[in-house]
């Protein structure tokens, strides 16, 4: 690892909504620079685990994001969050979007332009986002993300509902981040899209049954491909 110190941490996670048990003590470390794929199930908790990082969601356990509380004020503007809907303007154009939150991150902005050719939108920048499609629209809520340069990056599901080539070059562009330093949690249900990721982790029911790699997991497992692999451990470990 490039640093031994967590960019993220928790131990013993646990959140309860409407007296219902969410998350169940996680105990997870993202080490600065890498992408960790959060990967299970449809309401395994991967969101809220993610609204406890940017500091939206209520919790008990210890969380600390850059050596702070979570949504602390040392942090906030350090850490980015990509919704699973665009949470962006779409009656203006990608660059208005973009320069809007490139105003409110401050000094620590980056070049708008060179975001809006990082994340694929340069030629159509100046059109409105109710003209975009889908997948470009997503593009435009993770540049309005990038802009702020955060250190720490938390997207949930980015790639649903993208073509191939785009999905590919999200991914480029997710590791060309982490290598400039960003840590980077990605949560998805393409399993295959672990093999993208410095670490996996495998959640169920609000637990995080594992902490791995897609090869490990493969080799541990015996299974063919990802899905299976990821059967395999659902069947031996009960929540
Ligand atoms: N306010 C709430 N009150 C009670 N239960 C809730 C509340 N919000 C979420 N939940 C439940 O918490 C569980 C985890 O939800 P969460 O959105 O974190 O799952 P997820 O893994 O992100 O799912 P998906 O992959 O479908 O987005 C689900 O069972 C959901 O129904």
């Amino acid at each position: 690892m490039k640093n031994p110190s967590p960019a993220v941490r928790t131990r013993d996670l646990r959140v309860t909504r409407s007296r219902k048990q969410i998350l169940r003590g996680i105990d997870l470390a993202l080490a600065p620079g890498t992408v960790t794929g959060l990967l299970g199930p449809s309401g395994c908790g991967k969101t809220t685990l993610m609204r406890v990082l940017v500091g939206v969601q209520r919790y008990e356990g210890e969380v600390l994001v850059l050596g702070h509380a979570p949504g602390a004020p040392a942090v906030r503007g350090r850490t980015g969050y990509v919704t699973q809907s665009a949470a962006i303007y779409r009656d203006l154009t990608g660059r208005q979007n973009l320069r809007y939150f490139s105003r409110l991150a401050g000094p620590r902005s980056r070049d708008v332009d060179e975001v809006l050719d990082l994340v694929g939108l340069g030629a159509i920048a100046d059109r409105r986002v109710e003209t975009y499609s889908g997948g470009e629209a997503g593009r435009v809520s993770l540049g309005c993300a990038l802009v702020a340069a955060p250190e720490v990056l938390v997207l949930d599901e980015p790639t649903v509902g993208l073509d191939p080539v785009t999905r590919e070059e999200l991914w480029e562009s997710f590791r060309r981040l982490a290598e400039s330093g960003t840590t980077l949690l990605v949560s998805s249900h393409v399993m295959d899209e672990a093999f993208r990721c410095d670490q996996v982790l495998l959640m169920r029911a609000g637990r995080l049954l594992e902490t791995t790699t897609a090869p490990e997991l493969l080799e541990r497992t015996g299974a063919a491909t990802l899905d299976e692999a990821f059967l395999a451990v659902i069947r031996t470990e009960e929540p």
